[in-house]
């Protein structure tokens, strides 16, 4: 028998397969690790943007984390797309439940690229004062991280400001990703522990080709971490992820198209690297 380590996201169905839960678990498999998920909303999407958001009663999402919290304890968990105020706290409640804090890692997933908004304003609150203070990492982009510390970021010290105020709302990494500044010409990633800034840089790819760059990035870092690597490492394995999946970018559908998936474990493959 095979015995295997298990990742659950939390997160929102993108019907065009780049984001949400499909690109979480696409990653988890790629890595090699066992799958889960819990619904949190269906999305009717495409390339061409966001046609339609439904979110799920939050009685389902706890019944769909208590089926998994009682059965098949996961190493590792991930939150994406949670919409309102009412599923946040329902997930929270689990976590604490299960005992799950040391293991979440949060997308603050709140506006697709599109311009839809997937968290809804009066949620974000709860994000910060119920989910934040129960997390081991959080994974926010540049305008998500001025949503939620009220800060304009603009240099590399507001990055470094943004990481601390974030870090005192309660999570013990923070990775702020750098993908929103267009102006260099590196794609500049923040880590931050409470005491050191570790920068992780990579070629910035010209592209519109980034749907559901941030799910996979964050299912990347948590597939790492369920499979009991440190959170540098993590990270790390999770830049070289995306890199790849930008670059061999697929040609699907009329407008911004998603990432590939493969494209990581193919290289590896290629070269004899065990992943
Ligand atoms: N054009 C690019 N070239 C190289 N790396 C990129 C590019 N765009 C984003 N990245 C990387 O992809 C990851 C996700 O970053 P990004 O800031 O795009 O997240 P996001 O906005 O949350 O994504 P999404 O909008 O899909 O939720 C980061 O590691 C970032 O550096
Ligand atoms: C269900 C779901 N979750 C997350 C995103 C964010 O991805 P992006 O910002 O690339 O549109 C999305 N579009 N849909």
């Amino acid at each position: 028998m095979t015995s295997i380590r298990k990742a659950l996201t939390i997160a929102g169905s993108d019907s065009g397969g780049g984001a949400g839960i499909q690109a979480d678990l696409k990653t988890f498999q790629e890595l090699g690790v066992y799958g889960m998920s819990a619904l949190t909303a269906l999305t009717a999407q495409n390339t061409l943007g966001v046609q339609g958001v439904y979110p799920m009663e939050p009685e389902t999402v706890a019944a769909q984390l208590d089926s998994i919290g009682s059965d098949l304890p996961p190493d590792a968990i991930k939150t994406g797309m949670l919409f309102s105020s009412d599923i946040i706290r329902v997930v929270a409640g689990k976590v604490q439940q299960y005992g799950w804090q040391q293991k979440l890692v949060i997308d603050p997933v709140m506006v697709a690229k599109g311009g839809s908004q997937l968290l809804l304003q009066e949620a974000v609150q709860a994000l910060i004062t119920s989910l934040l203070p129960l997390s081991l990492a959080i994974t926010p982009n540049l305008p998500e991280a001025e949503m939620l510390t009220g800060m304009t970021i603009e240099s590399r010290e507001d990055r470094e400001q943004a990481a601390r105020l974030l870090h005192q709302m309660g999570p013990e990494y923070i990775i702020l990703k750098g993908g929103h500044d267009s102006s260099g010409d590196e794609a500049v990633d923040l880590l931050y522990d409470g005491r050191e800034f570790q920068y992780m840089s990579s070629p910035r790819i010209a592209t519109k080709h980034t749907h559901g760059t941030g799910c996979t990035f964050s299912a990347a870092v948590t597939a790492c971490l369920a499979l009991g690597r440190s959170m540098p490492e993590a990270v790390h394995t999770a830049k070289a992820f995306i890199q790849a999946a930008i670059e061999d970018s697929l040609n699907i559908g009329a407008g911004q198209g998603p990432t590939n998936h493969f494209a990581y474990g193919n290289r590896m493959r290629s070269r004899g690297i065990p992943l």
